[in-house]
């Protein structure tokens, strides 16, 4: 008999880790050891023997609950918001030294939301201007979102690569806040609307076009196959992987 794959979830009471544990609870290969709470002693993930810690918390809480589980030996599949370039770069130079442990921080494990990111980052190198706008359920804690911060870095890169100059924008005189945040020069608006879940537009124009790349979750369904995917891959990819499309082949193939 195959072994089953023990997981734990962290934030095991909220939108996400609800969602998480009942996809985990329902997949026949993994074995959900914990659901964890906010109050939770973190050692329980030891007690419990997980291999593959789930964080779906809060940003505030995500950088401290992967440390505990890289320095005891575990793999993370990270969901939570907030990993600024600085965590990053803390959580890099702990994998140093656990070099066969792995982690995966997913901005978004929609797989619609992966494509359309690379989608709207190959398009950005095309053309002149390039604006992102996320709209969001108004219970969500962090803006702009996770995805949109990152969307705008590889827009911003890929520009950069290409030597696509800056977009022109001659805003002079303006409200705190009406041109959006900047996230690496990129302007992200952020929309926080009841009835929402989770949705981005990337906005590209150039002179008489517009390419509109939209993706849309309507329910956090969407979010299990990426989440059930990053459980099962994580041991395979030792080190820090950011983003799901670290794990997908996101290349077109063979054309006929
Ligand atoms: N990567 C992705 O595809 C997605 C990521 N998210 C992100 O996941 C995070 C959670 O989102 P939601 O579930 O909507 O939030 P939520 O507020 O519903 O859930 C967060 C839960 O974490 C708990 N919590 C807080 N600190 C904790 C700690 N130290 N240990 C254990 N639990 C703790 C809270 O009590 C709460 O139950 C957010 O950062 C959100 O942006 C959300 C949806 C999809
Ligand atoms: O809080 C949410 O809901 C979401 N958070 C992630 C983000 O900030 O990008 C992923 C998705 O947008 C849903």
């Amino acid at each position: 008999m195959t072994e089953l794959l023990p997981v734990a979830v962290l934030g095991a009471r909220g939108r996400m880790g609800a969602e998480a544990v009942r996809s985990i609870g329902a997949a026949a290969d993994l074995d959900l050891v914990a659901a964890l709470g906010r109050s939770d002693p973190l050692d329980t993930l030891v007690s419990a023997g997980a291999a593959v810690v789930v964080d779906l918390t809060v940003p505030d809480a995500t950088a401290d609950n992967v440390r505990f589980a890289v320095e005891h030996g575990m793999h993370a599949v990270v969901g939570t918001t907030g990993w600024t370039v600085e965590r990053l770069a803390d959580l890099r130079s702990l994998l140093g030294s656990t070099p066969s442990t792995g982690v995966l921080i997913a901005p978004n494990f929609a797989l619609g939301s992966v494509l359309a990111t690379a989608f709207a980052a190959t398009a950005a190198r095309y053309f002149e201007s390039v604006e992102i706008i996320e709209l969001h359920h108004p219970d969500k804690v962090d803006a702009p979102s996770g995805t949109a911060a990152r969307t705008a870095q590889l827009i911003a890169a890929e520009r950069s690569a290409a030597g696509v100059p800056d977009a022109p924008d001659a805003t002079r005189d303006q409200l705190d806040g009406a041109r959006g945040a900047r996230v690496d020069g990129v302007p992200v608006h952020s929309v926080r609307l009841r009835g929402l879940t989770a949705h981005q537009e990337v906005l590209l124009g150039g002179p008489g076009e517009q390419l509109t790349i939209r993706h849309d979750s309507f329910d956090r369904a969407s979010f299990m196959p990426g989440v059930l995917l990053g459980i099962r891959s994580v041991s395979h990819h030792p080190g820090l992987t950011v983003g799901l499309d670290g794990y997908l082949d996101l290349q077109a193939g063979p054309r006929p």
